[in-house]
């Protein structure tokens, strides 16, 4: 009725490819195994999602199938998710054509072995998992719809690679953009998706259910109806208190706790989580390039000195497992003979991580936000004060004592008298009189100086809610 079903797909499925047995089923269609009839791979196999036309009655339906098969394409070649070959239509059916995964869903192993994974395990499914999700976002890409259902193993073997597959619900968005539709899993759903603005840190959420599932063998956030389960995750803590917590070690907490964090700009990303003490000893980890860093430095080079000054205190009082993160992703950009980096350098590692499909516009879109960069090189120091995220900071126990810290070195080299009218303007605030009374707090009356409340305040920055304003 009016709805335009031509996709633009090849035709001729049929000719191509012999259709066989079904291996799994969804919502939106099943999947076959299928072989090749003719040309160089006659005979190979593959696997065939079949999406009836019939099944897709609105706009809407037929946007998210061209949407899938787009994302799919635009990914392809990373080795954890899987390889998308063609994609056919006819009258009935979209036909999306891929590597067959031989291994069955991550579901059903978690199933069959009771839910015991020995914290080695949890360790190398984890880690492929991270990889495939830290190169989506890069990619500017979020899944959405992460779950042990949609991730598949290549072969029956123990130590099978892992794919992702379903990319039915993922969508594209842009560094600071926000998402508002709620879409995915009851227990796999971020709490901040239930509120209606999110981007990729949603995923991680769903990373970390996993992983507390794969930790544990039950889930983090249960009720018996769907409302129960939205309440828990949006109010409940997981507990880490029965077996087998307790005899596992702290650092798998920590990883989960972080992975769990119900506010989205505390959470971990999917690249920081791969260099988290429990985990980035694995093997041979190489922990890929963070979009986080690039939000992080445009709202930095955006900044007044005096905000640079107050964060170049906090970096001065990290840790090594905090630096551990930065070193990496300064590494990442390739720092010149004297170890500063340039707008340049960013560009070459975003360059070289870009799929085909997202070089030309996401690039250009990050390169377009730090621009500030131009003229101007950064050096370790500074990129550390930079790319530090003061809300993950935050979430840490020893928040209190980094920042007091901090404040020590700010008060001996940066500190400075400030009016509140300015203080009001550096953080993005309109100036009104409760303001006032609510700012007097942020400067010590002495010597009309920050204090301690107003480092951290500015520390802080504007709002993201505020930057957006402006812009
Ligand atoms: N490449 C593949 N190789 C083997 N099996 C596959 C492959 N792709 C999908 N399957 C099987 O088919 C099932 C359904 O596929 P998929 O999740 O893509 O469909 P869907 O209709 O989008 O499902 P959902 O209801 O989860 O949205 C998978 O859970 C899996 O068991
Ligand atoms: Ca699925
Ligand atoms: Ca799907």
């Amino acid at each position: 009725r009016g709805l335009d079903k031509g996709f633009g797909f090849n035709k001729g499925f049929a000719a191509k490819y012999d259709l066989g047995d079904e291996v799994g089923r969804g919502h939106f269609g099943y999947t076959c195994a299928a072989r090749i009839r003719k040309g160089a791979r006659k005979g190979d196999a593959v696997a065939v999602k079949v999406i009836p036309k019939a099944k897709m009655t609105t706009s809407i339906a037929i946007e998210d199938v061209r949407r899938e098969v787009k994302i799919l394409k635009a990914l392809a070649g990373h080795k954890n998710l899987v390889q998308f070959y063609d994609a056919y239509e006819d009258n009935e059916n979209v036909y999306i054509v891929m590597e067959l995964c031989e291994g069955g869903e991550l579901l059903d192993r978690i199933l069959s072995r009771g839910g015991k994974y020995s914290e080695d395990d949890a360790k190398s499914v984890l880690v492929q998992i991270l990889n495939v999700v830290a190169f989506c976002h890069i990619q500017g890409v979020v899944h959405r719809d992460l779950k042990p259902e949609n991730f598949l193993f290549t072969s029956k073997d123990e130590n099978s690679q892992l794919k992702t597959i379903d990319f039915g619900l993922s969508d594209f968005v842009k560094p600071d953009e926000r998402l508002n539709d709620i879409v995915g899993s009851a227990y796999y759903v971020a709490p901040e998706v239930l509120h209606r603005c999110y981007s990729t840190e949603a995923d991680v959420w769903s990373i970390g259910v996993i992983a507390y599932i794969l930790l544990c063998g039950s889930r983090p956030f249960w009720a018996r109806t769907e409302s129960g389960i939205f309440r828990s995750v949006l109010k409940a803590d997981p507990s880490y208190n029965e077996a087998p917590w307790p005899s596992l070690t702290p650092e798998a907490m920590d990883f989960v706790k972080r992975l769990l964090s119900k506010d989205p700009r505390r959470r971990m990303t999917a690249a920081q989580a791969l260099g988290h003490p429990w985990i980035r000893n694995y093997n041979d980890i190489k922990m890929p390039l963070d979009v986080l860093i690039f939000r992080l430095i445009k709202a930095y080079i955006r900044s007044s000195s005096l905000r640079k000054a107050a964060l170049k205190a906090l970096s001065k009082t990290l840790t090594v497992d905090e630096l551990f993160y930065l070193k990496g992703q300064f590494s990442l950009l390739e720092p010149d003979r004297n170890g500063c980096i340039t707008l340049d350098n960013i560009r070459m590692a975003l360059t070289r991580e870009a799929t085909d499909a997202m070089k030309e516009t996401r690039v250009q879109e990050i390169l377009v936000s730090l621009s500030a960069l131009q003229y101007r090189r950064m050096d370790f120091h500074e990129f550390c004060a930079a790319a530090v995220s003061v809300h993950q900071l935050e979430a840490l126990d020893r928040w209190e004592q980094h920042a007091r810290s901090a404040y020590e070195i700010f008060e001996k080299d940066g500190n400075r008298a400030i009016v509140i009218d300015e203080l009001a303007s550096e953080l993005g605030l309109s100036p009104s009189v409760p303001l006032h009374v609510v700012l007097q707090d942020w400067i010590r009356h002495t010597d009309g100086k920050l204090s301690f409340l107003g480092f951290v305040k500015l520390l802080h920055g504007m709002s993201s809610r505020s930057l957006s304003k402006m812009r």
